[in-house]
């Protein structure tokens, strides 16, 4: 769906990434771990096109049918003064179209169905997220760049929305790329992670789990502590 090669870019004087590539196809959970002020997000912004990197390459597979990105930040970026569905049917009605039925069947997919007429305030933080990753979805977008997007939440609705994440990948062949501070979360949702440090990737690691095995019984399981040990390495390096 996308590759980015030799990524470089600066803020003024200042260059914040070196060298980071990565790549990720649909069905993928690729993940930027890595200490706070590291780049991560730079990396989204340039995925994004908000940015342009000074040096590398990003390509887009023009053969991806949907073809679309979407962003969901770390605060559900929602506007106030509008119902829950019109939020979700943001995407479509900046480019003309109704979009009704697309957001209902997004807000179902995200557990939601039936809070449409809701306002933003009335929602948890929880159903906040899923909103905005309701609207991630209902706008068609393939690629979804996701910006530390559940670490403002309580572990227990991490993990719900953990969980929410991984069905809704594998069922719609959703390919993300996926920002987070937490080697748990990166180790229990992702195909690949990789450890940044210094603008550059300072190692990758590919969770070999059982993704039939979900919830506290993956994350108790040995093979996911001998991922949690190789992240926390490669994150001391990185440091
Ligand atoms: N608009 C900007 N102007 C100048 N410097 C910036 C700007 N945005 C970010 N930076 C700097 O670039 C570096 C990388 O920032 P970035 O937000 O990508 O890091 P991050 O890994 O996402 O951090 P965090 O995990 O804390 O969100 C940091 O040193 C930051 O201070």
């Amino acid at each position: 769906m996308m590759t980015a090669r030799g990524l470089a870019f600066s803020y003024g004087g200042t260059q914040v990434l070196h060298d980071v590539g990565l790549s990720v196809v649909p069905g993928e959970v690729v993940t930027l771990l890595g200490p706070s002020g590291c780049g991560k997000s730079t990396v989204l912004r340039l995925l994004a096109g908000l940015e342009t990197p000074h040096s590398g390459v990003i390509e887009r597979d023009r053969a991806d049918p949907a073809g679309g990105t979407a962003f969901v930040f770390q605060r559900a970026a929602l506007m106030p003064w509008a119902s829950v569905l019109d939020n979700v049917r943001l995407p479509h009605r900046l480019s003309g179209r109704d979009g009704r039925a697309d957001a209902n069947a997004a807000l179902e997919a995200v557990g939601l169905a039936g809070m449409g007429a809701r306002y933003p305030h009335s929602l948890s933080g929880g159903q906040r997220m899923r909103v905005s990753i309701a609207r991630a979805l209902a706008s068609g977008a393939s690629l979804i760049l996701m910006d530390e997007p559940f670490g403002a939440l309580d572990e227990i609705l991490r993990f719900r929305l953990n969980d929410l994440m991984l069905t809704l990948v594998a069922e719609r062949s959703l390919g993300v790329v996926f920002v987070t501070h937490s080697l748990f979360e990166a180790a229990y949702l992702s195909t690949r992670v990789h450890v940044i440090g210094g603008g550059r990737v300072v190692g990758t690691v590919e969770p070999a789990l059982d993704r039939r095995v979900t919830g506290g019984q993956q994350r108790a399981s040995t093979a996911f502590g001998t991922v949690v040990a190789a992240l926390s390495t490669l994150l001391e390096q990185a440091a």
